[in-house]
């Protein structure tokens, strides 16, 4: 089998109990993410998915396993990989532009001022910040703002891999619903790798290619990898009504509210790969007994 742009090999974490034992989060997790796709992982609180992400991103070391991008290992934190938090980690003390120019220029060492100026006001316009607003510091913007100003700062930096750890949790509805239309249209201009930890099953519908399906902690596991059959450029309002929409939505309800507890605290084999899983209720043809089995084709990975 080709190796993935990014192949995540035997990934193994374990924590100190405080008990003077040690408890495994996961162990001997293996999965691929390809060039350009966009990756949703889903799990219970605890089980570990920010913890891979940590991995990812070079901030921690795991217990055992590598990680390999492009095909070489990860270690350390690099400019190839660029990561956007929850709590948006702007510097208080820059505007919004200078924010984003601070690590454009570090990134191109070799463009000219301008030149970082010019890229960098093109992303902030692309999630929607243009005007007066680049010029303000993090405090005299709105939580939406600053988000939109990390999300463009992740992408002008044009790293190889971008990590988003739930970038919209802080945000309400209506702004996380503007600002999710952002993140798919920067993404789709820049055909950027991403991989995105989110709570929000919706969310992960809309956004992704694939979605990974983690059960719960201890010794997690990435069971499934679960293929969003819906065609693309996905509009929210009308990504409901297409077909296949409520087959891929009960799956994940049905993993995350039963599956994901059953099949936790299980002993993992040596590599522990996810399950892919493709749901498609267009190539049924009319008349076709709508029963699961015939439309969920799980294959081993
Ligand atoms: N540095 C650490 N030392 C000890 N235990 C840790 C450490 N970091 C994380 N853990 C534990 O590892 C497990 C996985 O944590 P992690 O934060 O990765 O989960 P998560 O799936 O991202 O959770 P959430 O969705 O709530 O953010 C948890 O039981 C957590 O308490």
């Amino acid at each position: 089998m080709a190796k993935s742009f990014l192949s995540i090999e035997q990934l193994t974490q374990r924590y100190p109990d405080g008990k003077g034992g040690e408890f495994t989060v996961f162990e001997n997790a293996s999965f691929g993410v390809e060039k350009g796709e966009f990756v949703c992982i889903l799990g219970h609180s605890g089980c570990g998915k920010s913890t891979i992400m940590n991995i990812l991103a070079g901030l921690s070391d795991p217990t055992s396993g590598v990680v390999k991008m492009d095909g070489f290992e990860v270690s350390g934190p690099s400019l190839d990989r660029g990561v956007v938090f929850q709590n948006y980690s702007l510097l208080p003390w820059l505007t919004a532009l200078k924010n984003v120019t601070f690590g454009v220029a570090a990134r191109f060492p070799q463009w000219t001022k301008v030149k970082v100026i010019e890229h960098s006001t093109a992303f902030l316009a692309k999630v929607g910040l243009t005007g007066d607003a680049i010029h303000r510091k993090p405090s005299q913007l709105s939580g939406g703002m600053r988000q939109r100003v990390s999300i463009a700062r992740a992408f002008a930096n044009e790293p190889k891999l971008l990590l988003l750890d739930e970038p919209f949790g802080a945000l309400d509805a209506l702004t996380r619903g503007t600002i999710q239309d952002e993140l798919i249209k920067v993404w789709s201009d820049t055909d950027q790798t991403v991989f995105m930890i989110t709570h929000d099953i919706d969310e992960a519908i809309l956004l992704a290619d694939r979605i990974l399906l983690m059960t719960n902690g201890p010794m997690a596991q990435v069971a499934e990898s679960v293929e969003i059959t819906i065609p693309r450029p996905r509009n929210r309002t009308q990504i409901v009504e297409h077909p296949n929409y409520y087959a891929i939505r009960n799956h994940l309800v049905q993993f995350l509210g039963q599956r994901s507890a059953d099949l936790s605290d299980q002993t993992s084999g040596a590599n522990n790969r996810p399950v892919d899983v493709r749901i498609d209720l267009t190539d049924m043809a009319e008349g076709d007994d709508p029963e699961p089995a015939s439309v969920l084709r799980a294959v081993e990975g």
